[in-house]
């Protein structure tokens, strides 16, 4: 299913579970798509209403021309809650997704519940490396990048384990739009919320991956250090958690938003 966003971009969601129980929005990750949070769909039914989109620039939402940013990120996931009618939600996001967690629990707060980051930082990477990494995409396309993604995702004895759902995951990401993918890197360079965490009062869990090597545990630390309200749970796994340890991620989540 699609809604339309104030921008009237298209963006694909999915949902699961009862709309009577809490809703649960989940944002995904650079180069992934709405099925990357399967192993969370499956587990959290029973207790939420599950929605699940594609960023804008990817899987079958619009692709618009870049740059986009943060602010529009965020905006989007309101716009999801929005177009179905809801009020209040929890919210869950990994690297990206959890970067645009952040945003809303700075900027729109009134409408969660509950935050949930994971693999993130208030700011990812350089701006540098994320312009570099436009410009090579722009030009050169995702095929490239996707051969070096498993690397900075899973831990090399999860991707020996799992050849076939890292296989997919890459194959996905050199799939995906080079245009809408290259507009989410120019976000990624501009973002930057380090100034802004103390003033988050919501309820906030922070995720990170033991073995992360993008957004570190330092990270996730220096969230829980600058802002009150946060908690951190570590989890031994690299960059994309909620698929390499999906019992211990669904545990942390469940338990944080039930409590
Ligand atoms: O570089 C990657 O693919 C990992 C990543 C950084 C931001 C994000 O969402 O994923």
């Amino acid at each position: 299913m699609f809604v339309k966003t104030d921008d009237r971009v298209q963006l694909y969601y999915q949902t699961a579970g009862d709309p009577a129980n809490p809703a649960l929005l989940l944002s995904n990750s650079l180069g992934t798509r709405w099925q990357m949070w399967q192993p969370q769909l499956a587990a959290l039914t029973k207790h939420f209403y599950l929605i699940s989109y594609d960023s804008r620039g990817h899987g079958e939402s619009d692709k618009p021309a870049g740059p986009y940013s943060l602010t529009r990120l965020g905006q989007d996931a309101l716009c999801v809650l929005g177009a179905l009618g809801i009020k209040k939600a929890h919210f869950c996001g990994i690297s990206m997704g959890g970067l645009t967690g952040l945003w809303l629990a700075v900027y729109a707060p009134e409408r969660f519940l509950k935050i949930v980051v994971a693999n993130t930082a208030a700011k990812i990477g350089t701006k540098e490396g994320w312009q570099s990494r436009a410009a090579a995409v722009r030009e050169q396309g995702l095929a490239e990048l996707a051969t070096s993604a498993p690397q900075r995702w899973f831990t090399p004895g999860f991707i020996r384990k799992h050849a076939a759902l890292v296989e997919q995951l890459t194959d996905t990401l050199a799939e995906q739009d080079k245009e809408g993918y290259a507009a989410c890197c120019d976000a990624l360079a501009e973002a930057d919320l380090r100034a802004d965490l103390s003033r988050i009062q919501l309820p906030l869990l922070v995720i990170a991956g033991s073995a992360d090597p993008v957004t570190t545990v330092a990270d996730a630390e220096a969230i829980v250090q600058a802002c009150p309200s946060a908690r951190l749970v570590s989890l031994k796994a690299s960059h994309i958690s909620n698929l390499e340890q999906p019992a211990a991620f669904n545990r942390a989540l469940s338990q944080f938003l039930r409590s």
